[in-house]
């Protein structure tokens, strides 16, 4: 489980050589991006009540890869993700009844009511079909052979007459 800090926490990490910045309730440590982000150092180093940069990050319009490079420095959620997370709790799942393989990491944890288990489902139907329509298929077969073979029987018998 990915550690969980408040609001008040991640406003201590403002130095140039330790600053964090929470973006849509995850935090992430970017003291090694200060130098390198297009949009200047500046932008992580505010003051520790404007530490949630969510409107700021999503105002610029930042491409995909800047998204993707936010897994890069996640270091937790924050409290406020937390207490979303509450607000949206029917329940716990029975861990054991969970297919292996399809545990994620922390830091990718889907929200409630993600499409995950549900795609694991469709391509198991979708498996099922196809065995479904095989098996048809071989059941059909003597019949096709059958009406085949009776037709080209009855078309010599005519031809015979
Ligand atoms: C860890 C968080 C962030 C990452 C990984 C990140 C990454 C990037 C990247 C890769 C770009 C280049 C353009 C693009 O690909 O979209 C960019 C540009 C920019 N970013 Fe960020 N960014 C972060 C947070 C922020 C925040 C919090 C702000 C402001 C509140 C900000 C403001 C800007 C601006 C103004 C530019 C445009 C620079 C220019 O083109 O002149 N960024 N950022």
């Amino acid at each position: 489980m990915a550690k969980i800090y408040t609001f008040e926490e991640v406003g201590k990490y403002n130095q140039k050589d330790d600053c964090w910045i929470i973006i849509h309730g995850k935090v992430y440590d970017v003291t090694s991006f200060l130098y390198d982000h297009p949009g200047g150092g500046d932008v992580f180093l505010v003051a520790p009540d404007e530490k949630d940069a969510s409107v700021g990050f999503d105002e610029v319009g930042h491409s995909e890869a800047a998204i993707e490079m936010l897994e890069t420095y996640f270091v937790g959620h924050s409290e406020a993700a937390i207490e979303m997370l509450e607000t949206y709790f029917v329940g716990n799942v029975d861990g054991d009844t969970i297919p292996s393989g399809t545990v994620v990491e922390d830091n990718h944890t889907p929200p409630p009511g993600a499409y995950a288990p549900q795609s694991t489902n469709l391509s198991s139907n979708d498996g099922f079909n196809l065995k479904l329509l095989v098996a048809l298929l071989i059941l059909a077969l003597p019949f096709f052979l059958q009406y085949y073979y009776g037709k080209g029987n009855s078309k010599s018998h005519n031809g015979d007459n």
